[in-house]
């Protein structure tokens, strides 16, 4: 066989970051600096790390990154508040809500609230509908990354069996989407499935998303196969059970420095690209 390959989240992300100074440099010619409001509720820690990582790569970059903590008992009618405060807030171009908000919190309804053109983190139906057929701007960040890794290492989706472990809003569903646009033949797997090892073992392409950590067994991978593994399960730990699966797989990504890395720098190019929409909508009433 080939030599295996391991995919470099922190590459294709810095490959991804270097792309956008010169962009953000040119925003600001223009007196736009590109701004990501950033809402937690609650004090998770695992999401504190993830909120904190997502603000430190934007101002790394130099875009601002506007935190916004709010406690574990806010309502939802309080979050709606705040985030309609944002939509209405020129100043701001990108909104990220980071999931899951508490238990109490109709999640849904304050995603459904993100204007859809700060939908950048790809959360309303509207942006996965766009998505789904094909003229999405801002695809989810984690299916977006996953595209990009692939894109990075020429690792064509056509006509290749993609399956794709997992179904959620913002992960399982959107990349199925993006794989099918690929023109990949997908099967969307989830808790009800029958045969999963199976059904995995026919895959060219997997794609795990289903949030348990190893769950994903070497033995259920084809020779050859290429392992997407966006698992962020405590610990560090992937959806996919790394030794094994790597021994399989042709191309695999670690976790960490895999698909994690990646995720956040399509928050950035995404955030990036709405201040330029915006920008160029200024230029217009000039
Ligand atoms: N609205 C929303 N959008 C998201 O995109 C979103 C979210 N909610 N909720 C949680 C998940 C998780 N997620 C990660 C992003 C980066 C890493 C990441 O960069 N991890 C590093 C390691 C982390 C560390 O060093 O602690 C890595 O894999 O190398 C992980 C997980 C985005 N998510």
């Amino acid at each position: 066989m080939e030599k295996k390959i391991i995919l470099d989240g922190i590459v294709v992300a810095k490959h991804v970051k270097d792309q956008l100074k010169d962009r953000i440099e040119e925003l600001k010619g223009k007196d736009v600096v590109p701004c990501l409001a950033t809402i937690l509720v609650g004090d998770d820690p695992s999401s504190e790390t993830y909120v904190r990582m997502k603000g430190n790569a934007c101002e790394k970059l130099g875009i601002l990154s506007k935190r916004i903590h709010m406690s574990k008992d806010t309502t939802t009618q309080e979050l709606l508040e705040k985030i309609a405060e944002l939509n209405n807030d020129p100043s701001v171009h990108g909104i990220l809500l980071q999931h899951p908000v508490p238990g109490h919190i109709d999640e849904r309804k304050a995603f459904e609230a993100i204007a859809i053109e700060k939908d950048v983190d790809g959360v309303t139906s509207l942006g996965y509908g766009q998505t789904a057929f094909g003229f999405g701007e801002y695809p989810s960040c984690t299916p977006a990354a996953i595209l990009e890794i692939m894109d990075f290492y020429k690792l064509s989706a056509e006509g290749m069996h993609a399956v794709v472990v997992g179904r959620s809003p913002i992960l399982g569903k959107p990349v199925s989407a993006l794989l099918l646009n690929r023109n990949a033949t997908v099967t969307t797997c989830h808790s009800y499935t029958k045969n999963l090892p199976q059904i995995v073992k026919q895959a060219d392409i997997v794609v795990a998303a289903v949030g348990k950590p190893n769950f994903i067994k070497g033995e259920w991978i084809k020779e050859g196969a290429i392992v997407l593994d966006a698992g962020y399960n405590e610990g560090n730990i992937g959806d996919a059970e790394y030794e094994s699966c790597a021994e399989k797989a042709f191309a695999i990504t670690p976790v960490p420095g895999g698909v994690g890395p990646v995720t956040i720098s399509m928050l950035l190019k995404h955030t990036v690209h709405a201040a330029e929409k915006i920008a160029e909508i200024q230029g217009k009433h000039k």
